[in-house]
């Protein structure tokens, strides 16, 4: 019999789910590794994936996914089970439930901890609409319970503890690493039979332990659950990687995220950023690093191999690990917090009034900033700039390269105050070296005369490169920030004296280094045309294909440069005996005036644009 929706689920005889569980796993073995993806956490959820769909009746009792990144037998068992060979590919299954895919799914976004505050608002408002025939389930890791956001919701959940609210507590006993703290202790007492659970002590019910991969257990036990109409905590213990020996062999993270085939013999961002990080503690006790569950992801395990006492896992609490960085700020370290910059948002707060606004020496470091790829839209990293771009003192940089991140670092941890290095997910371009100074910028390219100037920030400098190479006789210079905000005053004088100033920054248009630097030049001359992420929800695709949809790859710049025409010049008033306005280019703080990039024969449309561009018919001034 084939399972197209839950309903066929639920007619199936008791005695086949132990094949169709397998079968369910060998598609998950087959494809996962292939499109890249959730391999770990979705081998640890079968049997309970498939006891939610014969107990409770989605979507009349809604199913919520904490992360959402455990969703794919939920996606198999509602219909979606052939369509998973395009898994997280452009056009494809999202990785995580999808409004858009399935009446099934209801949470999209892949931020952890959120499930149960979701439950406590649909509980209430079944009640609300008389509805509380209706069951609400939130499936929640005890990775995502390490959340303070879980904790607020189970506090109000006891405030109305009679509504069919159930809380199925996937105890895998780990985020990718071991869960941390307190509560991971907690759970293990529970799962060998200690009582009385938190839960009962909040007044909530609990039911547990229970076998995750016993289907005839779990479905007891969401019975049981369910008929209570009232919130119940069911404690689930799954394995991560059940069913899958290299996923169970695997200490680091059991196979918690694979990624698909992607051959390149280039260091990552993750690992350069590691290895500099413990070069640098080793000479520098004040250096400590924290973590939000994810010390391994963001090349803190480098540092903790040879200091672990040197290296704080917060659990996921992203706000714990910026203000307890404040602390141990104020109390004389200089703590690096690593995360991936998407999760920067939950501790917006944090970095403003508990970092920024006690100047604290506090560096952040965000990887997987920018576009991220078949993440979606709540992974992609798209917000950073504008969040720290609000907090006074804040400086953030953005290396283009794996020279730039190590020169970065240090000079971030040389800062007395707040610091941030923002780069993407990946692996590192090749070195490109600078021309000469401009402040604190690398000129990487001098064009004659003061024309066309890019300010290319982080690892889009090498696009602006190419954008220039491709645009002889455009008198394009190409300047690297480095320290992207707040806008370096030499960087902003020479922009001044430019005609067309096109920014590029791979994060969010509204608020980020462009807006900066479109403010700072609206009294100028200069046309100034940001190139950035357009202001919207980014889908999954690979990260080359969205930034060349968004220009900001080579041909995006040289496009820019192409249509972007220069201000109307106000008209001077003729002061008799004033100097003429300098029109120099940018010259190097080694004082000769950089030659641009060799000519090459010029395309009519170049030659067209360029008198366009330079005013009619006089070449360059
Ligand atoms: C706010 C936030 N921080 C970090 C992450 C990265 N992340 C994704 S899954 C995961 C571990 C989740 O552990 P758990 O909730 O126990 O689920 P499991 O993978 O064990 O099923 C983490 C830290 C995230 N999604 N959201
Ligand atoms: C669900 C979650 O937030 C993480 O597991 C994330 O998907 C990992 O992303 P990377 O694969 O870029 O490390
Ligand atoms: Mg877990």
């Amino acid at each position: 019999m084939t399972v197209r929706c839950p309903a066929d689920l639920r007619a199936l005889p008791a005695d086949r789910l132990p094949e169709l569980a397998a079968q369910l796993r060998d598609v998950l073995v087959d494809v996962v590794p292939r499109t890249g993806g959730h391999l770990g956490p979705n081998l640890g959820v079968v049997e309970l994936t498939l006891a939610l769909h014969r107990v409770f009746e989605s979507p009349r009792d809604p199913l919520v996914w904490d992360t959402g990144h455990q969703a794919y037998v939920h996606k198999m068992l509602t219909g979606r089970a052939a369509a998973m060979g395009g898994l997280r590919s452009d056009g494809g299954l999202s990785g995580y439930p999808s409004r858009a895919e399935s009446v099934h799914d209801l949470v999209e976004n892949s931020h952890a901890s959120t499930s149960l505050a979701y439950a406590d608002g649909l509980a209430a408002a079944f009640a609300l609409r008389g509805e509380d025939d209706r069951t609400v389930v939130a499936v929640v890791g005890d990775g995502a319970l390490t959340g303070g956001m879980a904790w607020e919701a189970l506090n109000n959940c006891a405030r109305t503890p009679r509504r069919p609210l159930v809380v199925v507590l996937n105890d895998n006993e780990r985020s990718y690493a071991p869960t941390v703290g307190g509560l991971a202790e907690h759970l293990a007492r529970l799962r060998a039979g200690d009582a009385p659970s938190v839960f009962e002590q909040l007044g909530l019910g609990y039911l547990g332990p229970v076998d995750g991969h016993d289907v005839g257990a779990l479905e007891a036990a969401l019975r049981h659950a369910r008929r209570s109409r009232r919130t119940v905590v069911v404690h689930c213990v799954t394995r991560k990687g059940e069913g899958y020996a290299p996923a169970l062999a695997d200490d680091v993270d059991r196979m918690h995220a694979v990624s698909a085939p992607a051959p390149s013999d280039r260091p990552s961002w993750t690992s350069v950023f590691g290895a500099e990080l413990a070069a640098v503690a080793a000479v520098r006790d004040d250096v400590v690093a924290l973590s939000a569950a994810m010390v391994a992801p963001t090349g803190l395990d480098r540092l903790a191999a040879v200091a672990p006492e040197r290296v704080r896992d917060v659990g996921i609490a992203e706000q714990q690990a910026v203000t307890s960085a404040a602390g141990l700020a104020m109390g004389g370290m200089h703590p690096v917090v690593a995360l991936y910059a998407t999760f920067l948002n939950r501790a917006f707060d944090s970095t403003l009034l508990d970092v920024g606004l006690h100047r604290l020496p506090v560096t952040l470091v965000l990887d997987r900033a920018g576009v991220t790829g078949p993440d979606g839209p709540s992974h992609h990293g798209l917000w950073d700039l504008a969040l720290l771009a609000m907090v006074p003192g804040m400086r953030v940089a953005a290396p283009r390269d794996a020279t730039r991140l190590r020169e970065l670092l240090r000079e971030a941890l040389d800062t007395a105050g707040p610091t941030a290095l923002r780069y993407p997910k990946g692996c590192t371009p090749p070195d490109l070296e600078g021309t000469g100074r401009l402040g604190q910028a690398d000129v990487l390219v001098a064009g004659d005369g003061a024309q066309v100037l890019v300010l290319a920030t982080g690892p889009s400098a090498h696009a602006a490169v190419e954008a220039a190479r491709r645009l002889p006789g455009f008198g394009v210079t190409v300047v690297d920030p480095r320290w992207v905000l707040p806008l370096d005053p030499e960087v902003i004088a020479a922009a001044a004296r430019h005609r067309l100033v096109v920014t590029v920054e791979d994060g969010g248009a509204v608020g980020g280094f462009g807006d900066a630097v479109a403010r700072a030049l609206a009294g100028s001359d200069a046309r100034v045309v940001p190139l950035a992420v357009r202001q919207e929800f980014v889908r999954h695709a690979e990260r080359d294909v969205l930034l060349a949809e968004h220009g900001l790859d080579a041909d995006g710049i040289v496009a820019a440069v192409l249509t972007s025409q220069p201000k109307r010049r106000a008209r001077r008033r003729y002061v008799p005996g004033a100097a003429p306005a300098s029109r120099a280019g940018i010259v190097s703080q080694r004082g000769s005036s950089l030659r641009g990039l060799p000519d090459s024969s010029e395309s009519t449309t170049t030659r067209a644009t360029r008198s366009a561009l330079l005013g009619r018919g006089n070449r360059r001034s």
